[in-house]
């Protein structure tokens, strides 16, 4: 198995996306980073670009030991000069030219002739060679350019002293197949390519960067190149993430490895995302929010029985978390029942077939499940499966008018069995019930949160009302639905009273505990 180099482009062609601008601090902290990721060679900006992006170069090249260091520059005197000062520091330096080799990139941007392109080339990296141990040429928008013109521009450039020679597909343009035939088309006709290293270069305007890039690896380069999340200009470039697991899971057919660090693959991509501010699709490969999260009845049923069945990666491959199984409404009773094992409760099955109906209810109304909601659902059931004494609300009633002190009156069972009423005031008719309600039950309650919400649409929707509180010192949140807000507030109130309550007499675990 040979090895193939990692070029990591992130904080030059990833920092041309529009919206990210990195200043210097953050370069070298992603630097870091990507150092202990493994990547052979970072690209760490464009020096002539403005003296920000030389600043960050130069002090990269001086800083970072384990990776080569390079920068880019256009095919001429002064950006490589320009190079040269930020990067001569550096362990090796290494020069990242390029030119256009395209029709359409020759005649309509570079306006020269092909063989004023060409003289150009040999020029350029000529005059790098005299500073630059390393140089790495790149034929700008190789794969819309004339396959004989290229091989013809990289051996002259190969004679002038290049040490990689790098194939972009600039504009995302290739498929795998044409892709592939290219690097192989090179290899057979390029003299001395042996001698190089070949190097992949895949943009994702139509979706395909990473099967181009495998399909240069299959056809011969010894280098690849892309950026952390796949960021980088347009559509972005290859995300290096997904090509390291990729030759990591299926290394039977790549038949390559590489030096990256696969357990540092989740921090990386977490740095990126936050420092660039450019967030992660939660179905991104590899290191989206979802990538080992399953949610349907019939996968999570797979996944307990064997994760083998629908995960071909392992999230402690990448640094990350564990496998999550979220709940929603494809669930099916297996991992419903799995979870409440795992949050510490022991329902009878009739009991928990019947939690289960209620959250198949529930799922269908709200977007996300969290374990706060799962806690309320399943104590219920456990308050009506065991039989520990609770408040129950009779009736609540509120005064408010704009020119009065809104005042509630109410009455609820105490655990005793005894019917208690009372009445209090307060700055609002929520407040009032909450007052009226304190002095119903006892012990110190404080309220954390409260949220109301519709559930449903249209004016007989219904409200749903989530109160968090301090219940005699634990955490604890109750949830209730009803036709108006003020009995769905009063109800949520003592419900989370009672689940307090329960709590503490069949010692359940707190939600904040459970797994
Ligand atoms: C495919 C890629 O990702 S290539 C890298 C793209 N990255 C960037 O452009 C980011 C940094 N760029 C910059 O800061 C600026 O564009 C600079 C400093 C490089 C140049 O700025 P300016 O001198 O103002 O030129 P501007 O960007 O408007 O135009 C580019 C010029 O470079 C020329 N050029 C483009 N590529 C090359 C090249 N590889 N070699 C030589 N000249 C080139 C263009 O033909 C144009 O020349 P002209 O001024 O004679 O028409
Ligand atoms: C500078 C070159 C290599 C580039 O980013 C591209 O062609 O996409
Ligand atoms: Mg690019």
């Amino acid at each position: 198995m040979h090895k193939i180099d990692i070029f990591d482009t992130t904080l030059r062609d990833g920092e041309q996306s529009a919206g990210i601008n990195l200043n210097t601090a953050e370069k070298i902290e992603i630097a870091r980073q990507l150092e202990r990721f493994g990547a052979t060679i970072i690209e760490s900006g464009f020096p002539a670009a403005s003296p920000g992006d030389f600043d960050a170069v130069q002090r990269i090249a001086g800083m970072v030991k384990n990776s080569i260091v390079t920068g880019l520059a256009r095919s001429v005197k002064g950006d490589i000069d320009r190079a040269w000062e930020a990067l001569k520091g550096a362990e090796q330096p290494h020069v990242h030219i390029f030119l256009a080799t395209s029709p359409i990139h020759m005649e309509h941007k570079l306006m020269q002739t092909p063989d004023q392109v060409v003289e150009n080339a040999i020029e350029s990296v000529k005059y790098a060679r005299k500073f630059f141990p390393l140089v790495q040429w790149s034929a700008e928008d190789a794969s819309r350019s004339e396959p004989e013109f290229l091989v013809h521009i990289i051996q002259k450039v190969i004679e002038a002293g290049a040490t990689t020679i790098n194939i972009p597909d600039t504009v995302g343009y290739a498929t795998p197949h044409e892709y592939g035939a290219l690097f192989k088309y090179i290899k057979e006709n390029v003299r001395g390519i042996e001698k190089v290293k070949l190097s992949a270069h895949c943009h994702n305007d139509l979706g395909m960067a990473t099967a181009n890039t495998l399909a240069a690896i299959e056809n011969g380069a010894t280098q690849i190149e892309g950026t952390i999340n796949g960021i980088g200009e347009r559509a972005g470039n290859v995300a290096l993430e997904e090509i390291a697991v990729a030759l990591h899971i299926r290394k039977q057919v790549y038949g390559v490895e590489t030096d990256i660090n696969l357990g540092e693959i989740k921090r990386t991509s977490q740095l990126v995302s936050q420092l660039t501010g450019s967030l992660i699709q939660p179905n991104k490969a590899v290191v989206g929010k979802n990538a080992f999260a399953h949610e349907s009845g019939i996968h999570q049923d797979g996944m307990l029985k064997n994760p083998l069945t629908y995960e071909i990666i392992t999230p402690e491959l990448i640094g990350d978390a564990s496998t999550e199984l979220v709940l929603g409404k494809h669930s099916g009773k297996h991992a419903f029942k799995d979870r409440a094992i795992k949050m510490g409760f022991d329902l009878s099955d009739e009991k928990l077939k019947k939690a289960f109906v209620e959250f198949k209810k529930l799922a269908d109304r709200k977007k996300q499940i969290v374990e706060d909601d799962l806690f309320v659902l399943l104590t219920d059931q456990q308050i009506q499966d065991k039989d520990t004494p609770v408040y129950e609300l009779e009736s609540v009633q509120v005064q408010y008018g704009t020119a009065n002190i809104p005042t509630a009156t109410a009455s609820a069972k105490d655990p005793k069995g005894e019917i208690i009423h009372e009445a209090a005031t307060g700055a609002g008719s929520v407040e009032a019930i909450f007052n009226t309600l304190e002095r119903i039950v006892e012990g110190k309650v404080h309220i954390l949160d409260y949220r109301v919400t519709s559930i449903g649409k249209g004016r007989d929707a219904l409200g749903e009302a989530v109160i968090n509180m301090s219940y005699n010192g634990e955490t604890v949140t109750g949830r209730d639905v009803a036709q108006d807000v003020l009995e769905a507030t009063a109800k949520a109130y003592l419900n989370a009273v009672n689940r307090q309550i329960i709590k503490e007499d069949q010692k359940i675990p707190s939600p904040v505990a459970a797994g």
